[in-house]
């Protein structure tokens, strides 16, 4: 007798090629309309699946872990971040977590390279002017930027992808710092030239770009407080394409409103989708709606990381990718 498919819940819609697949190959129930589940949603979700497939718009906390069904063994996370899970929890009730690392590095590190580069040489602004029709030819002394080349890029969050930024940074000239739970190998600081700066508060006070590339946990949970905002140099910028918890928002406007710091390029936010309006309101800041990763070809290896975690879990083998506690 053929061996019963597992029943795999999708939460969102995912591309086209990806969901053809998971249907060759599971028991699939899509989200046809492509909206993010409720919890009431979500809770009938993990009643009911084998294995449930959420993305980062989902918050699978403890309260729905605790109605899971008997069946539920893997949650295979459509995304690299898996805050939006308590692993810990799930652990616990016995229930697997796989993430898709690796697959977004890149893409998550051009847009990063794309916001250093576009925050001091102010393309936002450069672009409304231009819209709106304010401009009225080249003038030696307007809209003057700051330079990208032999400034210091802090990196918070030396992993693959601030790993892949710094790559990029180096070849446009700037010198690479950074601060990480555990030093790199020598033979990657070599690669990079880069500076290890066991103290981040040191490191913050020197720097003229700081860029997140920490994953969101409990112990990074505003890393970026309004007490270390403050030892940035009044010149200095912030990228952030990780997590917006990382960054104490609220105080990152304050210091943007009074000219306390340069400017910030923001992928995330502390409460998405909400943007804070005051954000949308400075000039000094260049705002994307979480688009890091947002690339046809990352979706679709994104997809294959899950069905490959999935397939392999449901032979009987341990997932490539399974997050432990212990990794967070
Ligand atoms: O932000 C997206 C992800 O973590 O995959």
């Amino acid at each position: 007798m053929a061996k019963k498919k597992p029943v795999v819940v999708i939460t969102r819609k995912l591309p086209d090629v990806v969901e053809t697949r998971m249907r060759e190959l599971f028991e699939t129930r899509l989200n046809e309309s492509d909206r993010a589940l409720t919890q009431a949603e979500l809770v009938e979700a993990v009643r009911t699946a084998d294995v449930l497939v959420p993305t980062v718009t989902d918050r699978i906390d403890a309260a729905v872990l605790s109605q899971a069904g008997p069946n539920l063994k893997l949650i295979a996370n459509f995304g690299n971040g898996v805050d939006n899970i308590d692993v810990s929890t799930a652990n616990t009730r016995g229930i697997n977590v796989t993430n898709t690392p690796g697959v977004l590095t890149e893409d998550t590190a051009d847009m990063t390279m794309a916001l250093i580069l576009s925050v001091p040489r102010r393309l936002s602004s450069g672009i409304k002017a231009l819209e709106s029709g304010e401009w009225n030819g080249w003038s030696p002394t307007w809209m003057l930027g700051h330079r990208i080349w032999g400034k210091r890029l802090g990196i918070i969050g030396m992993g693959r992808i601030g790993q892949a930024v710094a790559r990029r940074a180096k070849a446009f000239g700037m010198s690479i710092h950074y601060h990480n739970r555990r030093r790199v190998p020598s033979h990657i600081e070599e690669e990079l030239e880069a500076t290890y700066w066991d103290s981040l508060d040191q490191m913050l006070a020197r720097m003229d770009v700081v860029s997140i590339h920490c994953p969101h946990t409990p112990g990074t949970f505003h890393l970026l407080s309004a007490r270390r905002l403050k030892l940035l140099k009044k010149d200095a910028y912030v990228v952030n394409t990780a997590r917006g918890e990382v960054i104490d928002e609220n105080a990152l406007i304050r210091m943007l409103e009074a000219g306390e710091l340069a400017g910030a390029g923001l992928d995330v936010f502390e409460h998405e989708p909400a943007v804070n309006p005051k954000l949308v309101k400075l000039d000094n800041v260049l705002l994307l709606p979480h688009m890091g990763s947002a690339t046809i070809e990352g979706r679709i290896e994104m997809g294959e990381k899950v069905i490959i975690n999935i397939k392999t879990f449901m032979d009987g083998h341990r997932p490539p990718d399974r997050v432990l506690p212990s990794m967070l």
